[in-house]
């Protein structure tokens, strides 16, 4: 079992977990797009996390093809679970929170089943051909306010005048509370717009004792700012400041974007960094789709990693309309490269 020490919430443990699995970490793909090929129906306020009162079984066999291609770390599937969500399709706040708690329940039983099946991809091999279990962690995803509004917000990052840093903070409050209790190791704050949420995330952080670490992850749509205007940097500034958080990236964004962001963060963190782009598709939040993109393929995306990881990141994996292949391809570049040293291996 993998586990991040809770006490010692401070980048050390990513560190530490970094070291363990030989320098960089798979974190897993497209937790939506892959229920929806499974069948899913999830063209709803709740999207993904429907499949938490509808068909858990989907959310395990997810986690499970994720793990099967390689991943040590997994998401939950409560980036657009809340507690305001759940209540307005008629659910009481109490069903609303065992909700959530099943998401962190779903993914540790998940790890729990790969782990048991005892076959070879749940065991690391050492240079010397020694077993080792995989290091897996559970991430508990917290989506951004504009996730819940469902209407594409969080790729604006325009949240309008009435809503305040206290007023996010009053928004995710219980929900976090709820999550880092669930059995996630760590918080994963996803596609984050703007400076003033990832400011409401960090006071939840230090005063709520949240006794769980975070890593943050930011989108962007120039590979310069965050949707909101505001510079990558000073939201990495932000979030570089709270000692909780382990790993700061970006998520759901163009892979074309992600070295220059790379590069932007590195000037103003040296804790790890975190990288999941999405397929270089574009959302269309009104209609519920995404775009096909002339730019870019699934290759492209992979051929990415080497360079990323030269870099400075050292965990990677995908977003929004990745595969278990692309996790399957960005562990296979990795583990290749392993063996020769970088000089970036360590951070
Ligand atoms: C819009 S980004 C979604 C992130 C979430 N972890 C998922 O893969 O579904
Ligand atoms: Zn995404």
């Amino acid at each position: 079992m993998g586990s991040l020490v809770k006490e010692g919430t401070s980048s050390s443990s990513m560190t530490e977990f970094l070291e363990k699995c030989g320098g960089y970490a798979v974190v897993d793909g497209g937790f939506a797009t892959e229920l929806e090929r499974h069948g899913a129906d999830i063209k709803d306020p709740l999207w993904s996390a429907k499949c938490l009162i509808t068909s858990p079984h989907l959310v395990t066999k997810v986690h499970l093809d994720y793990l099967e291609s390689g991943a040590n770390i997994i998401i939950t599937a409560s980036y657009q679970a809340t507690i305001q969500g759940f209540v307005a399709k008629g659910l009481s706040v109490g069903e609303a929170e065992s909700l959530l708690r099943r998401s962190g329940e779903l993914s540790c039983e998940a790890r729990e089943i790969f782990y048991n099946r005892c076959n070879k991809g749940s065991w690391d091999f050492d240079h010397a051909g020694k077993a080792s279990r995989r290091p897996v962690l559970v991430a508990a995803s917290v989506g951004s306010y504009g996730a819940y509004l469902a209407d594409g917000s969080e790729y604006s990052g325009v949240y309008g005048d009435s809503v305040s840093k206290e007023s996010l903070k009053d928004f995710h409050r219980r929900r976090v509370q709820i999550l880092a209790k669930s059995g996630a190791d760590l918080i994963a704050f996803e596609t984050i717009p703007n400076k003033l949420e990832a400011e409401a995330y960090v006071d939840l952080l230090e005063e709520e004792g949240i006794d769980i670490p975070a890593w943050f992850a930011f989108t962007s749509k120039d590979g310069v700012t965050v949707p909101s205007g505001e510079s990558i940097k000073e939201c990495a500034e932000v979030a570089d400041s709270c000692k909780k958080v382990v790993a700061i990236g970006i998520n759901c964004t163009a892979p074309r974007y992600i070295s220059d962001l790379i590069i932007s963060l590195r000037q103003v963190t040296h804790k790890p960094i975190i990288v999941y782009p999405n397929s270089g598709e574009v959302y269309d939040g009104l209609n519920k789709k995404w775009i096909k993109s002339e730019e870019e393929s699934e290759e492209d995306f992979v051929s990415y990693v080497s360079r990323w990881r030269e870099e400075g990141a050292s965990l990677f994996g995908g977003c929004c309309r990745t595969t278990p292949n692309t996790i399957k391809a960005i562990a296979k570049v990795l583990s290749c490269e392993s063996s020769v040293p970088s000089k970036l291996k360590f951070w």
